[in-house]
């Protein structure tokens, strides 16, 4: 029998069978759909307690039941005095006391930190605002815009998550703002909600606010959230686009249309030097993934960002899952007396993800490994496998290709189309496996990945902590597994050390290994760990494959060349052909 194909087998989708149920939480409009179809009660009850951060939806959904079973008068709803708030609570607490001791409404210091202490929310700064206790909490203390608490409703969106619950009050206060929590715990509404919320209805000023990510896959995300809040506000939001920005430099008009900005760094400086934006309206900056934007490659693009957003009165707010001290001594002295949120331990990964470290000996191990797990039914679609360079995405995608797992990359080599297009179909569940580099370790929300494979040992604990953070999102469940040979003894002490804060089970081993100075620390962020090439086939078939690999690419370049196309288009031809 053909070992491959024995292989492949564990990685088969039963998509009517065991592997159902993943695949429907993969795609979201499938569950829906089906729920709906099927005449189920709602299915934002199923959602929210699925990601009910703080166990109190079903609280949450019982009162908006009784809300609107009583009267549909409004009126009524908004005089409903805090007090009354509480009582109800306490009422519903006598029947189920998982929640007793975070209010709907927050209206002490003593109940703040009953919260605080509850969700390990730890809070430095002056004057600090009191949190919310629910999303009617901020109708009441901020008159939320009726348009953004239906939009929240729509997206089964029942109560705040613990950093939003921070977050929005201190941002709505016009407070600076550093706020650090687990990937997956709801920063891209911690701090869209009070943009949303503040800004004023369109005016021709130009941009008013700036929300600025490291990668255009996170930008692109940011926007589509931002897009689906703001639903009934008359506010225009903009990605920065090669085309926007074609279209700001050929239309001066079109550049006072926008309220909102969402943007990489580089495309925004580049628009600025050529005088095609102007920032100096800019009243609300988010740097997202703020650590990331403050590392050597990022840094000079944000000094300059900052610069250009002149407003002496301009609120900054930074967000990340790890803000290393480093990073918030910098951006500190940008900022004028911020408030520092940090949710849980400080880089500390998500507690819904189950980590394990595997020693596979050697890269051939590996890939043994790997196909082991296969084998043995571990790798449940959808999986993310992080590799350390292109070259290794691209290699470890022809090993599981030749496999016949239904697998696909995403790495720096291929075009902005061609990522789209694998990230849509990853999200539809027609990809089950994508490998890619760190390029998408950061922020990207898939819905429901099981499980996340570190082929390679990350170089940075910052970077371990982002990459498995793909995973056991939104209060889900995930899986993380981080193989390492005798060459990663430096590296994965950094996991070691995340697994310890994040409360996982370590061994003794692990707890003996020699400490990893900073030094060594910084030496191996900038420089991998040299890895023989990823393979298990025999040096001979190795050969004849890339032969046939090569023929078929210089064929398409010499059509390519007939034809007389752009570089793009050659880039994409020759992915495909490796493909
Ligand atoms: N209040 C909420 N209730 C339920 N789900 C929520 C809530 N807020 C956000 N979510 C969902 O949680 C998921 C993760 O949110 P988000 O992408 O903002 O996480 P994050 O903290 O920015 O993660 P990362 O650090 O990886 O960027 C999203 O699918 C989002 O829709």
């Amino acid at each position: 029998m053909d070992i491959f194909k024995l292989l492949s087998r564990g990685a088969t989708i039963q998509r009517n069978g065991k592997h159902q149920k993943d695949l429907e939480l993969f795609n979201p409009n499938a569950t829906a759909a089906k729920e709906v179809a099927a005449g189920s009660d709602s299915v934002d009850l199923k959602i929210a307690k699925e990601i009910d951060f703080f166990k109190n939806a079903s609280k949450a959904d019982k009162k908006a039941k009784k809300v609107s079973s009583e009267t549909n008068n409004k009126d009524k709803k908004v005089k409903q005095s805090n007090k009354n708030v509480i009582d109800n609570r306490n009422d519903e607490d006598d029947e189920e006391d998982d929640a007793v001791s975070v209010p709907l409404s927050i209206t002490s210091p003593e109940e703040a930190s009953v919260q605080r202490k509850k969700f390990k929310i730890k809070t430095t700064g002056d004057d600090i605002p009191l949190p919310i206790g629910s999303f009617e909490d901020l109708t009441t203390r901020f008159q939320l815009h009726r348009h953004l608490l239906r939009n929240l409703e729509q997206q089964n969106f029942s109560s705040p998550t613990a950093i939003q619950s921070e977050s929005i009050p201190i941002l709505l206060h016009g407070r600076d703002l550093i706020a650090c929590a687990p990937t997956g715990s709801g920063k891209t509404l911690a701090f869209s909600i009070p943009l949303v919320q503040s800004l004023k209805e369109h005016k021709t000023t130009g941009i008013r606010c700036l929300i600025v990510s490291p990668t255009k896959e996170l930008a692109t995300q940011i926007y589509n959230e931002v897009v689906k809040l703001s639903r009934g506000r008359d506010l225009n939001i903009c990605i920065l686009t090669k085309a926007a920005a074609a279209k700001f430099r050929n239309d001066a008009l079109s550049r006072q249309k926008f309220d909102i900005l969402i943007t990489t760094p580089l495309r925004l400086v580049d628009a600025v030097k050529s005088e095609i934006i102007d920032l100096s309206h800019v009243q609300h900056l988010v740097l997202d993934e703020a650590d990331k934007l403050f590392e050597q490659g990022f840094l000079e693009q944000t000094d300059d960002i900052l610069a250009a957003c002149s407003n002496p009165r301009l609120q900054k707010a930074l967000f990340s899952a790890t803000i290393p001290s480093g990073v918030e001594e910098m951006a500190k002295t940008i900022m004028h007396s911020p408030i520092r949120i940090i949710v849980g331990h400080k880089e500390g990964a998500s507690h819904d993800i189950d980590q394990k470290l595997v020693y596979a000996g050697n890269e051939q191990g590996k890939l043994i490994a790997i196909r082991q797990m296969i084998t043995g039914g571990e790798v449940v679609p959808p999986v993310i496998i992080f590799v350390q360079s292109i070259q290794r995405a691209k290699a470890l995608f022809h090993e599981l290709l030749y496999d016949k797992v239904n697998v696909d990359a995403i790495h720096g080599e291929r075009t902005q189309n061609q990522r789209d297009k694998v990230i849509e179909r990853f999200k539809q569940g027609e990809i089950w496996v994508l490998i890619c580099t760190d390029v998408l370790s950061r922020g990207i929300d898939f819905r429901g990945v099981n499980l996340v494979i570190n082929y390679d040992v990350p170089q940075s604990s910052q970077s371990y902590v982002h990459r498995i953070g793909r995973t056991g999102r939104a209060g889900r469940a995930g899986k993380a597994v981080t193989f390492f040979t005798k060459d990663d003894h430096d590296a994965v002490k950094n996991v070691v050390n995340v697994m310890k804060q994040s409360g996982c089970d370590v061994g003794d081993w692990m707890l003996k290994m020699k400490k990893i100075t900073k030094n060594d620390k910084k030496q191996l962020k900038k420089k991998p760990v040299e890895r023989t090439e990823i393979s298990t086939v025999p040096s001979v078939i190795r050969q004849k494959r890339k032969q046939r690999r090569d023929m078929v690419e210089a064929s398409k370049k010499r059509k390519l060349h007939s034809t007389d196309d752009g570089p793009a288009s050659a880039e994409q031809s020759s992915d495909e052909a490796s493909d």
